[in-house]
């Protein structure tokens, strides 16, 4: 426990994180349903931003309890913490990998969403140590390269959270494959983040397939750079029309 409770933040924070629970609630339905955990084995959270404290070392973060079925979550069940992973609000014991979660918010400003899973095939090659080379348009699109192995680190501390930072900042892709243990994605907010999650493991699955094949064939660096201005910066509805926006 921070030795801060929810009640010592100002009425406009203890609303957004009550928002903020019922959106990080329902996203981890998304995870059994594009096929990224088995049992409990993944985990979302979403950032609250404090505004009495401009520079984010305020803010709060909504993550899942550990080893809850994905069934039985629901928004009261969510765990609020600090930038320091210490509890601030919830009644059971947060993910293992809330270390992690929170380090990333520490070190990541712009970050407003983080997941975990073990998604088969982005595990696979996080096992193998390799990155996923940018073959596919798709790639291009949402990760801007290839997408890139993390070190291998101790499930509990920094060190989750660490290899996440250094592997990631100034880096166009919003996953990492940690090696020998699997994706970790972030985004501007949890969806986000459940989306890239979604995405590495389609990637992942694509080019091993491809891989059976034969030699899967690079994207020149012009075209990655050109397919990623487009999809980050024209593709799907515009900000004045988001509604229904995937
Ligand atoms: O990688 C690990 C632990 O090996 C975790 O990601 C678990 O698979 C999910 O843990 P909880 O979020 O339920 O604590």
């Amino acid at each position: 426990m921070s030795g801060t409770t929810l009640t010592d933040y100002a009425p406009e924070v203890q609303e957004e994180v009550a928002r903020v629970r019922a959106v990080v609630s329902d996203l981890h339905a998304e995870l059994p349903r594009w096929g990224l955990v088995v049992w409990t084995a993944g985990n979302v959270s979403q950032r609250v931003p404090n505004p009495a404290v401009p520079d984010g070392s305020a803010d709060l973060f909504v993550i899942k309890p550990s080893g809850v079925s994905y069934d039985a979550l629901t928004p009261a069940d969510m765990v609020v913490c600090d930038l320091d992973g210490a509890l601030v609000d919830g009644t059971r014991a947060p993910s293992s990998d809330t270390a992690a979660h929170a380090y990333v918010y520490r070190h990541l400003p712009e970050v407003g969403g983080v997941v975990h899973t073990h998604s088969t095939y982005a595990t696979a090659w996080a096992a193998r140590g390799e990155e996923i080379p940018c073959v596919l348009t798709m790639m291009a699109d949402e990760f801007g390269g290839p997408v890139p192995v993390g070190p291998f680190a101790i499930i509990g501390d920094d060190s989750i959270g660490r290899g996440i930072v250094e592997t990631l900042r100034g880096h166009r892709s919003p996953a990492v494959l940690m090696r020998n243990h699997g994706p970790f994605t972030i985004g501007k907010d949890a969806r986000a983040a459940v989306k890239a999650a979604a995405m590495v493991e389609e990637v992942a699955r694509t080019v091993h397939v491809s891989r059976q094949l034969g030699e899967p064939v690079p994207i020149e660096q012009q075209h990655i750079d050109s397919l990623y201005d487009r999809y980050q910066n024209v593709y799907g509805q515009q900000p004045a029309t988001t509604e229904g926006q995937a």
